[in-house]
């Protein structure tokens, strides 16, 4: 008997999600699968109650929502034997898209009974995870206005987008240690990813790969109203990479340190913000941690 538990955000998406008990069930029959449903009720429950099932022994682990919701269940298994499973019913989904798992629920949860598996990479931040992408400058402030704002999907990150455009300041005296390399940048995008597509079909990194023991870096300083301007445009039609001024890298690890003593670091991680107060954010790459059915 399989044990497979799905945790589910109802918020995740537009809000609709269909999953429940009685709607798995015409899936999974009862007598190879004991299938337990749970739902997240606040930021940070869906890392709980994914524990919980950690402590319950399940075989499979399922995240019903969109990055956010796999980065709280897929850092309560790491480490454990347990496999994640993916049903993208999040507004961006983009390891989901990565992985070509598809949005349609039906043939998401079909891929579940399937059990083929793939391993892939996961980033480390300090002490926690990402799985998708992370990033520290322009892309964070957008993340942090959309979650403060009420409306979210696509035109939420838009709002926030232009918002942000007025208010963003580059981040100043940072220095960036990389391949034994020591620089100081003032960043207007520092962007570092473990995935190819960041949602919405969107990619600043169509080089990355998810197995390949790699995390792809997009470093832009230097950035006015008009080039900022510029990049969006260039983006939104797929070409983001010919921008004057980016650099591009594959990296393993890397350092960020802050000359002013103790700072605030607003940084994104899985299209979540988060602020650590820590002067050092180490960064690094942990190849084939994670066992994802695709
Ligand atoms: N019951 C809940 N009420 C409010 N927020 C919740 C609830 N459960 C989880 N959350 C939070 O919802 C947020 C969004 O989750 P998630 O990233 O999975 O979906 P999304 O934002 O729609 O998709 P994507 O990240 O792919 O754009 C996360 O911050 C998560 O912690």
């Amino acid at each position: 008997m399989k044990k497979v538990h799905f945790v589910v955000n109802p918020k995740a998406g537009k809000g609709k999600s269909k999953i429940s008990e009685e709607y798995l069930l015409r899936f999974f029959n009862k007598y190879n699968y004991k299938i337990v449903v749970k739902y997240s009720n606040y930021k940070g429950h869906a890392k709980f109650l994914a524990k919980e099932s950690v402590v319950e022994k399940a075989d499979i682990i399922v995240a019903c929502g969109g990055d956010g919701t796999i980065n709280e269940v897929a850092s309560a298994i790491v480490n454990s034997h347990i496999i994640l499973g993916i049903v993208p019913i999040g507004s961006g989904n983009g390891l989901a898209s990565n992985l070509n798992i598809p949005n349609d629920t039906n043939k998401a949860i079909a891929l579940i009974k399937k059990n083929k598996t793939s391993r892939i990479d996961i980033g480390k931040v300090n002490d926690s995870y990402f799985f998708s992408n992370m990033g520290i400058g322009f892309d964070a402030a957008v993340i942090n206005s959309y979650h403060l704002g009420n409306r979210h999907q696509l035109l939420g990150y838009l709002k926030s987008t232009v918002k942000t455009f007025f208010n963003f300041k580059p981040l100043q005296d940072i220095t960036l240690e990389l391949a034994g390399k020591t620089k100081n940048i003032n960043p207007f995008l520092f962007f570092i990813s473990n995935s190819n597509m960041l949602g919405y079909n969107v990619s600043l990194t169509r080089k990355a790969s998810l197995q390949d023991g790699l995390l792809d870096i997009v470093l832009i300083e230097h950035a006015n109203k008009l080039k900022i301007l510029w990049f969006a445009f260039l983006l939104f039609i797929g070409q983001s990479q010919i921008i004057k001024g980016l650099t591009y890298k594959q990296v393993k690890t890397l350092k960020l340190h802050c000359k002013n003593g103790s700072y605030k670091w607003l940084i994104q991680q899985d299209g979540e913000p988060l602020v650590v107060e820590k002067n050092e954010i180490d960064v690094e790459v942990l190849p084939n941690a994670l066992e994802v059915l695709v």
